[in-house]
């Protein structure tokens, strides 16, 4: 299907007339459109792996003077990720690998935000992995971090002058690891589809959470919002992955024996592919601004609940940033009109979950056709056309069922398990949600009550026995209740001090303070 990417241009959604399907005789001859550019599978792991390096850590802050910088891993086994890594306090991303699937990484392809060091990378190519791939920017054993604390001031411009011995010898290490091992050591990044980072950009601001703010709040220019987030996780994005300067980045690539990346034009193309990607990681992430919104309990007090009470706590800063890992699934999806990711998380004991907030992956998946069929093989057609054999409907594997199927292991019992998904649950999938044990869900319920036909999100409401964490406008402030926001939601007035407080508050449900959280 990569192929495919190459063949469609850029299309955001439903109001372009050219999306809309012609009908005709067989299903070989029919004129699809297809779907919009998709993220080739290679820039999807890269950009989990950036994406995972900045997840929330619950003991803050890295020491800004060790030379060691906390990195994002993913884990992929035949085209699947199976594990979403972070480094934490302790852990380098690759030891907690090691320590979450030990040999289960043979074979695996690891894609790294950072070259990682050393000591990681013996262990992994010991573990009997098939590939790693890694971002072309300051390495783990930072090349960049003794000049930032030396001087602070002067981070984005002076050149790595102070490259370390250890640095130094670390390169040298995995230079001899990389030409003695058996896995591919390399660095794969791809140009985007073209139209991506448009169609990115366009259905970011159109996406089921932007829309929730819109409603919630009409006053607020959302467009501003949206490029205000935007512009504000571009910037901070940039500085994390990014080498400010031409000069600098041929520096650290050549000590990181990557001369051939310094020749132009391919140093101008790596340059330009690694702006890209993080410009559109920037788009996901503003698809689902703070502002005054978060994951709130629905309607029901937990004491209606049959779930037992559980103590965990998941911050709103955990619970977006896994919502934002399914939303950068969702840019893989194969359906032509609406893109879906879904990501399980299932809370976890062992020193490998430390920099996971103590979470570790049990599946992910998009919505897309049968694994392995060809493009345009099965139906295209959405519900406002005409015939309904021609349908996707019956064909499209949800993102819930993709994540479900390819999950790394069951689900015990009484067991904490979060599904972050971008779209309301459908009824199809409810059962088996329902079935394979999951205790949490976090959504958006835009599609919440719909029949469409062909597919309805008719039973999401009476789902009972499972926690619902909706995106909605936070709780926590209501004062005076406005004809706006049902259930007694916060006005206007109140949005700056939310906004402030709302970052470091713990999910909680629309009722007393003594309820469990998330839980
Ligand atoms: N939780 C969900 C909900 C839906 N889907 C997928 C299955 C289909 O690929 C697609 C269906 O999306 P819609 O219900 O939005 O249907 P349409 O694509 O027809 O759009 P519209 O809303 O315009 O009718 O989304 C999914 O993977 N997971």
């Amino acid at each position: 299907m990569e192929g495919s990417d190459k063949r469609n241009r850029a299309v955001s959604g439903q109001s372009r007339p050219e999306r809309d399907t012609k009908d005709s005789g067989t299903q070989t001859d029919s004129r699809v459109l297809g779907h919009g550019p998709r993220l080739s599978k290679v820039n999807l792991f890269t950009l989990l792996s950036l994406w995972m390096e900045l997840f929330p850590q619950e003991k803050p802050e890295e020491d800004e003077h060790s030379q060691i910088r906390r990195l994002g891993l993913v884990v992929v086994r035949d085209s699947k990720v199976v594990g979403l890594h972070c480094s934490g306090a302790e852990l380098h991303a690759g030891q907690a690998a090691i320590i979450q699937h030990g040999t289960g990484l043979a074979d695996c392809e690891l894609y790294f935000s950072r070259r990682p060091c050393a000591s990681c990378l013996k262990m992994i190519i010991n573990a009997g992995v098939s590939q790693i791939s890694f971002w072309p920017g300051d390495p783990e054993v930072s090349m960049l971090r003794s000049t930032f604390s030396n001087h602070s001031n002067t981070r984005s411009c002076s050149p790595p002058a102070s490259i370390t011995e250890e640095a130094t010898l670390d390169t040298i290490a995995t230079e001899k690891l990389k030409s003695n091992s058996r896995p591919h050591i390399c660095v794969l990044l791809q140009p985007l589809a073209p139209g991506l980072a448009q169609f990115v950009d366009e259905t970011s601001r159109e996406c089921d959470f932007m829309q929730r703010v819109t409603e919630d709040e009409p006053e607020i220019n959302t467009e501003e919002l949206y490029n205000r987030e935007r512009t504000r996780h571009l910037k901070d994005f940039s500085r994390q992955f990014l080498i400010t300067t031409s000069q600098q980045h041929q520096e650290i690539l050549t000590q990181m024996h990557l001369e051939n990346f310094c020749v132009e034009p391919y140093f101008s193309n790596l340059r330009h592919n690694m702006r890209e990607l993080v410009e559109v990681l920037a788009a996901v992430a503003a698809g689902v601004p703070w502002e005054n919104h978060g994951f709130y309990r629905e309607e029901s007090p937990p004491c209606e609940s049959s779930l037992p009470l559980c103590e965990e706590e998941l911050s709103q800063e955990v619970a977006r940033h896994c919502i934002i890992q399914s939303r950068l699934l969702a840019y893989r999806t194969e359906d032509p009109k609406v893109g879906v990711g879904a990501v399980i998380w299932a809370k976890g004991q062992s020193a490998g979950c430390a920099g996971t907030c103590g979470l570790y992956l049990m599946g992910c998946g998009y919505n897309a056709y049968p694994a392995g069929s060809q493009y345009a093989e099965y139906p295209q057609m959405d519900n406002k056309q005409e015939d309904r054999q021609r349908r996707k409907y019956r064909y499209i594997i949800h993102a819930e069922q993709n994540a479900l199927t390819f999950r790394t292991r069951d689900i015990r019992p009484g067991e904490l398990t979060m599904l972050f998904v971008t779209k309301c649950p459908c009824d199809e999938c409810i059962p088996l949600i329902r079935g394979a044990g999951i205790s949490h869900i976090y959504t958006t319920d835009q599609d919440k009550g719909k029949d469409k036909g062909d597919i309805s999100y008719l039973r999401f409401s009476s789902l009972k026995d499972i926690m619902k964490f909706i995106w909605q406008r936070s709780p926590s402030v209501c004062s005076a209740p406005s004809p706006h926001f049902a259930n007694g939601y916060v006005g206007k007035h109140s949005r700056q001090t939310e906004h402030e407080s709302h970052r470091n508050k713990k999910l909680c449900t629309n009722r007393s303070h003594d309820s469990p959280s998330i839980s």
